[in-house]
């Protein structure tokens, strides 16, 4: 039997099973048991074929934001509205058929956007062209799930389940949970929190099911059975995303508004040029990216050419910014600005110390 019929067979096992007190356990199990045959038919290292191989598309730029969405949503038509770069667009589906990527220029930073196929039901497992797009999703800092706002709710939904088929986790943060493997010792599990989605049992029969008989586990918020599956397996993907509805000008006011005040979302439309400048505020804010300005000894800092950093960033990845020898080489730096200790005056920091926005770096060398 391939790995697709027996997920199948799990998906229907389970789809059959009631869920109450007594199958808890047995449904945990086929819950690991599915999750292990989704990552073996997913991930590259499966001898089963080029699986999980995105476009071959170089990153540039400080971050990228890939475009996901069903055919003729609109997404070719919005990389060539926000950025340099025209990406043919048609009234039928599959216009486009490979990923190109643009440049939004703002705020100092360079976003590259990516323009991807529209992707069908089932792309997770392999229908289309959708496998290799949802692995391109993968690499994305950010994922725009673009939406037709004259279509159904429904597609939404859709979209979500084949992203986190292959391992992607919306808007969410990586568990709170201490994992570690043993040779010996049995099974160490604590809690510092009451659980209320799970329970202990439940939690020892998945390490069961994934014959880890010695391990610590420290769970330190109150998680789902499927969180903790996340954790065991921990190839997951926490990306934040957007929801973009296009079209806005073909719906009733009265949807623009309920859209537009859903969480994450961002109502547009590209063919009337409605909302794209704050379209491209709210990529910004949810890269969270952190800009750093450097200077030289004796000069002022350099305005014009800021770099840009993912938040938590440190004196390391500026140094790694600009050359890799700065690493090595690095002795000292300092810091003006919010990340500061004696803020407004600078700190001496070592490649460690993590970076505000707005932050002023000097870096000197052996
Ligand atoms: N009414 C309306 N139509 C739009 C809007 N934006 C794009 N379209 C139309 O939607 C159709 C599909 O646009 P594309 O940009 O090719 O869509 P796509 O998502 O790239 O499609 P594929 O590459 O085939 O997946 C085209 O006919 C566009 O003119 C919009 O804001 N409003
Ligand atoms: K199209
Ligand atoms: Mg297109």
């Amino acid at each position: 039997m391939g790995i697709v019929e027996k997920i199948k067979e799990i998906e229907e096992e389970m789809a059959r099973t009631q869920k109450n007190k007594a199958t808890e356990y047995h449904l945990g199990l086929l819950k690991a048991k599915l999750a292990r045959y989704r990552a073996q038919l997913l991930e590259p290292a499966s001898k089963s074929g080029p699986a999980g191989v995105g476009f071959d598309v170089q990153k540039s730029g400080d971050a990228r934001v890939a475009l996901i969405g069903f055919p003729s949503v609109g997404k070719s038509t919005l990389l060539s509205k926000c950025t340099h770069t025209a990406s043919e667009t048609a009234a039928y589906e599959f216009t486009t058929l490979t990923a190109i990527p643009g440049v939004i220029e703002y705020q100092g930073a360079r976003i590259q956007l990516l323009d991807l196929p529209g992707i069908v039901e089932g792309a997770s497992q392999g229908r289309g062209r959708g496998r290799q797009v949802v692995a391109t999703a993968k690499t994305a800092d950010l994922i725009l799930i673009m939406l037709d706002a004259t279509k159904s709710e429904e597609q939404r939904r859709l979209l979500e389940i084949e992203l986190d088929a292959v391992g992607i986790r919306l808007n969410k943060r990586k568990p709170d949970v201490v994992f570690k493997r043993r040779t010996t010792g049995g099974i160490t599990l604590n809690t510092t929190v009451k659980l209320t989605k799970t329970d202990e049992k439940t939690i020892r029969t998945i390490l069961a099911g994934y014959k880890l008989h010695n391990c610590d586990v420290m769970i330190r918020e109150d998680i789902t059975t499927d969180e903790f599956i996340d954790v065991l397996i921990g190839t997951r993907k926490y990306i934040p995303c957007l929801y973009v509805y296009n079209k806005i000008d073909a719906i009733s006011l009265e949807l623009v508004d309920k859209l537009a005040r859903t969480e994450h979302t961002v109502v547009i439309s590209c063919e009337m040029d409605l909302n794209l400048d704050y379209l491209i505020e709210q990529i910004w804010e949810s890269l969270e990216l952190v800009k750093v300005y450097t200077k030289k000894r004796g000069a002022r800092p350099d305005l014009s050419d800021p770099v840009c950093l993912r938040k938590g960033a440190t004196i390391e990845d500026v140094c790694l910014g600009i050359h890799k020898s700065l690493v090595s080489n690095f002795r000292n730096g300092l810091v003006w600005g919010r990340s500061s200790k004696f803020s407004p005056h600078a700190q001496k920091v070592s490649l460690n110390h993590q970076l505000q926005d707005e932050d002023v770096v000097s870096i000197f060398t052996k």
